[in-house]
């Protein structure tokens, strides 16, 4: 079943058209991954969903149309957005961090604290002086406190080392039991692990939707698609 139906998603920031018709589904349930080429689009569609850049077209979340709502009701339907700089405050503890984000009335800590006991333990932590890895559990432990429907998370695991990738990663699989997860991420290896469906873009549209482990099989169409090669990675990785 589809959770977030977007069509001929259409932007144009400076009068530059960045987006020229974006399809999107992202499945109920597990990971729908977004994929391309660097300054393909995937930023800008997540923003444009989001209400964060001016949009045409259509994205409804279980059957809402988004794209008339301003930002902050969007996000109040469910949607729990984990942005490409995590948006942590770093001068703020944890604590304050995950309170700031507070949207509900009853807060899911307990779920919280259960998927990352990490964050129970360092909550009176300056979150300036976690790992990138610890940061990226705050970005992704806000948006497990409201009742979100989806939750967004833009290239995740971006300049983490290699060891902390692959927390994240288990960290994501653990998220999108409970919640259905879109992710952007150019790390095929993770893609690979986590996802089900995948859209692919390219100059701005989308170019390819389907299986993701299909389309990684397929080295041609990943390397065209993609523009990397997608052999299997050694062991060890997420
Ligand atoms: N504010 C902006 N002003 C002008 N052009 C922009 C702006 N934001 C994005 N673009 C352009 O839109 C295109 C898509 O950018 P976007 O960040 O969405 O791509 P991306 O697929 O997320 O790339 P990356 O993987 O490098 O993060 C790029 O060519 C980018 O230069």
């Amino acid at each position: 079943m589809t959770l977030l139906q977007v069509r001929d998603l259409r932007v144009v920031i400076a009068g530059s058209h960045v987006l020229h018709g974006v399809d999107l589904d992202v499945a109920d349930t597990g990971v729908t991954a977004l994929l391309g080429r660097n300054g393909a689009g995937k930023t800008s569609t997540v923003k444009a969903v989001l209400g964060l850049v001016p949009r045409t077209g259509s994205a409804r979340l279980a059957g809402r149309e988004l794209t008339a709502l301003p930002t902050y009701l969007i996000v109040r339907h469910g949607i729990g957005y984990v942005p490409e700089d995590r948006g942590v405050f770093p001068g703020l503890t944890v604590a304050q961090n995950l309170r700031l984000a507070e949207r509900d009335a009853r807060p899911d800590y307990p779920l919280v604290h259960q998927l990352f006991p990490e964050l129970k333990k360092r909550e009176r932590q300056l979150a300036g002086t976690l790992s990138g890895g610890q940061q990226q559990m705050v970005a992704i432990g806000r948006t497990l406190l409201n009742g979100n429907r989806l939750i967004i998370a833009d290239e995740p695991t971006k300049g983490l080392a290699p060891k902390v990738v692959a927390e994240v990663a288990d960290a994501l699989a653990r998220v999108a039991e409970r919640v259905p997860v879109l992710l952007v991420e150019q790390n095929l290896a993770l893609v690979r692990r986590l996802a089900g469906p995948c859209t692919v873009l390219a100059d701005g549209r989308t170019a390819h939707r389907g299986d993701t482990a299909e389309l990684l099989a397929d080295e041609p169409a990943a390397r065209r698609l993609l523009g990397v090669g997608t052999h299997r990675p050694p062991e060890g990785s997420p």
